[in-house]
């Protein structure tokens, strides 16, 4: 089912644009590697130990949500279906998962909360933030996060600098084009005054750069982008509220481990001390069973909630989340489980591997 709404993603976008969204760095191995992994787990069931009744919920930083499947943060909504972050949040909020809307929005931040507001009572949007050399901007960002009612906020720490986008590169896609900016880059200190896409990176940020960060919100901050477990280590210790192993769906270094392989030593890293998440490459519901078994509490999904976005607005993101945590519950009760919890480190193995 979502095959069909990914392709008719396909159909609708400019190829330039379908091509942003799908490509990332280099020789897209990594963008390979990350779906592919999944390929190469697989779920060993407990027998005769589940329930009719199951129980998908989970607390996140700021949230408890139904079911541990969020919206990755995405840039630029608005170019790729005009109901823009608007249609996205809205997908969130009823389907009752959280949504980060970020830096890259095309948006604005109270409006994408409005957004959400709108479509369930007690919605759960974080912000996804770059961190800016220059400290009043990034405070100034994190004001207006938190002046529109974010519950979190998550630092992106895998983008020293822009990825290098081999099919943005050969597209010439290298900004927003006239009538869309990067909305809450508008106005900051240094940003210039059509707001265009100003992303704030730096090779210079540092985790005295994150210390500043938590000190300046009492808002849980989670760190997103961290791969090596001795980097989430440093980042619990630090008051990261919880850390996001992710490798930015492939468009940062395309010489990195996927993302998943990299999730279990984070796991044992962190030792349960704050949630760990993983983004790159779920596409079904087992890949979220998966995931949780490897030590996740939750999923991203960046490029799917996209594509249903691309092609039916509110009502694809909606039918993306809802199929997704379906499969979830689903693959739960094959699993003989009853809650997310259930789903031990012993239940994956590697396809023809023997334990
Ligand atoms: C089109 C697109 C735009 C993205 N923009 C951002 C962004 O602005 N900030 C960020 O932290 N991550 C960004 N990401 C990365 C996602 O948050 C997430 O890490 C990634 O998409 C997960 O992989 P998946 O697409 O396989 O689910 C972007 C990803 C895509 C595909
Ligand atoms: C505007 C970019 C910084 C958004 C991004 O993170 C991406 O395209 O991967």
């Amino acid at each position: 089912m979502l095959r069909a709404l990914y392709d008719a993603a396909r159909k609708t976008l400019d190829p330039v644009h379908y091509d942003y969204v799908a490509g990332g760095a280099g020789e897209e191995r990594v963008v390979a590697g990350n779906e592919g992994a999944f390929d190469r787990y697989a779920l060993l069931p407990r027998v005769l130990c589940g329930s009719e009744v199951r129980d998908t919920a989970v607390d996140l930083p700021g949230a408890r949500r139904a079911a541990p499947v969020v919206v990755a943060p995405t840039a630029f909504h608005r170019l790729l279906h005009p109901g823009g972050e608007r249609a996205t949040a809205r997908a969130a909020a009823a389907e009752g998962a959280v949504l980060v809307t970020g830096t890259a929005a095309t948006t604005a931040v109270a409006d994408v909360v409005a957004a959400a507001r709108e479509a369930a009572a007690d919605p759960a949007v974080w912000f996804q933030l770059y961190l800016h050399p220059r400290r009043e901007v990034t405070e100034a960002l994190v004001r207006r996060a938190e002046r529109a009612g974010c519950t979190a906020l998550v630092v992106t720490v895998d983008s020293p600098v822009f990825g290098r986008h081999t099919r943005d590169l050969r597209n010439g896609f290298t900004d927003l084009p006239p009538g869309y900016a990067a909305e809450n880059m508008r106005g900051l200190p240094g940003a210039p005054p059509d707001g265009l896409t100003d992303i704030p990176m730096s090779p210079s940020l540092s985790w005295r750069d994150l210390g500043e960060l938590l000190h300046m919100t009492s808002l849980p901050v989670l760190v997103k982008g961290v791969l090596h477990p001795a980097d989430a280590t440093v980042a619990v210790e630090h008051g990261a509220a919880g850390v996001i192993v992710s490798n930015h769906g492939g468009r940062q270094s395309d010489a990195v481990p996927a993302a998943v392989d990299c999730l279990p030593a984070v796991a044992r890293a962190v030792a349960g001390r704050v949630p760990v998440l993983l983004d790159g490459g779920i596409r079904r519901g087992s890949d979220v069973a998966v995931a949780l078994a490897l030590g996740a509490a939750a999923v991203g999904v960046g490029r799917p909630a996209v594509w249903g976005l691309a092609a039916e607005g509110e009502a694809g993101v909606r039918a993306v989340l809802r199929t997704l945590c379906d499969e979830y519950d689903h693959t739960l009760a094959l699993c003989g489980g009853r809650r997310n919890t259930d789903l031990a480190r012993d239940m994956v193995v590697r396809k023809g591997e023997t334990w």
